[in-house]
């Protein structure tokens, strides 16, 4: 059968007005930024969410960008259970490519596309105030190693405040995941936690993460596996299970933090694919997988 636009336009309106002056935080993946088109159909969704009366807020990664600078610089990228080993140069380059270059580049397309982007990092306001990670014990050949996995941080505090600001003058903020310890010295965060953490700290309504797959998949090699609805509980037996891994693992304690501190649901979508967060959005049928706290809606 044949949908009529303006069907698709007016199924849109329950949800534009339960959505209307709410929060909802954005992550959009590095492996989301397949394409200059798809970067471009995804900030035009988040200037369109802004028009309709919502507060985009953009929590960036750029963790494939990162890795190809590495290498051009003859320098092997190394990650200790899915998180970047960022020695000094390391985070030098992280923040070359996340601040200099992504960052600036999201900005750049919302004002193409209408809106008022404004960067930011950690360091702004101390939005993103946190801890160097402490050194990992491993056992290699049952002899117990230490692992020093350099300038990763882990969140302590974030300061929403200068995000209320921006957002309270109708600027869409883009944030990368850099934070600052007490000593001003940078740390790398990864991209999906800091935007669970800015998420709770916001109260957002939403938080959707952007990735390259149609959200959680039993079989991570069969798209048809896809797991439509998780709640908080399900978790952590999913990583138990070795169902969740690699990428994914962040992404999920991202959106549990969210949803445990009173976002109402987290959403993992396909943002390659054009267009997927108005659909998850303003349609009847969500695309992704959701996080949520309680027991299942009704079908
Ligand atoms: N159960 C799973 N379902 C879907 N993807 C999974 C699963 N387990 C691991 N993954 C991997 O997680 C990847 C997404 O994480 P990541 O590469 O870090 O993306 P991004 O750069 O968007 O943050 C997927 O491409 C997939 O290979
Ligand atoms: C500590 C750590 O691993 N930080 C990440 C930050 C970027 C990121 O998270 O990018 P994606 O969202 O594209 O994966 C990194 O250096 O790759």
């Amino acid at each position: 059968m044949e949908l009529k636009r303006e069907n698709v336009l007016i199924e849109a309106l329950p949800y534009m007005q339960e959505f209307y002056d709410s929060i909802m935080v954005i992550k959009v993946g590095g492996n989301a930024m397949v394409s200059a088109q798809i970067m471009e159909d995804i900030i035009k969704d988040v200037v369109l969410l802004r028009y309709v009366g919502i507060k985009p807020v953009i929590v960036h990664g750029g963790g494939p960008e990162i890795t190809e600078k590495m290498e051009r610089m003859g320098k092997k990228a190394e990650f200790f259970q899915g998180l970047r080993i960022t020695d000094d140069e390391t985070m030098e380059i992280a923040r070359m490519v996340l601040v200099g270059n992504i960052n600036t580049k999201i900005v750049s397309l919302i004002g193409v596309c209408g809106g008022n982007g404004i960067g930011l990092t950690g360091y702004d306001g101390r939005m993103i105030l946190g801890h160097k990670q402490a050194v990992k014990k491993v056992v290699i050949n049952g002899i117990e190693t230490e692992v020093d996995i350099g300038w990763v941080g882990e969140c302590e505090v974030i300061n929403p405040d200068i995000l209320h600001i921006v957002l309270q003058n109708g600027y869409i903020p883009v944030i990368s995941p850099i934070a600052v310890d007490a000593k001003g010295n940078a740390l790398n965060i990864n991209a999906d936690i800091v935007a669970g953490d800015i998420a709770a700290a916001l109260h957002a309504k939403k938080l959707i993460l952007m990735t390259d797959v149609s959200g959680l998949l039993r079989d991570v090699n069969d798209p048809s596996s896809h797991i439509s609805r998780v709640t908080l509980d399900d978790i952590d037996n999913l990583i138990a299970e070795g169902i969740i891994q690699g990428g994914m693992i962040p992404k999920l304690k991202g959106a549990a933090v969210a949803v445990k501190n009173g976002v109402e649901r987290a959403h993992i979508i396909n943002g390659s694919v054009s267009h997927s967060m108005l659909l998850e959005l303003f349609t009847d049928c969500g695309v992704g997988t959701m996080v949520y706290k309680f027991k299942k809606p009704k079908d």
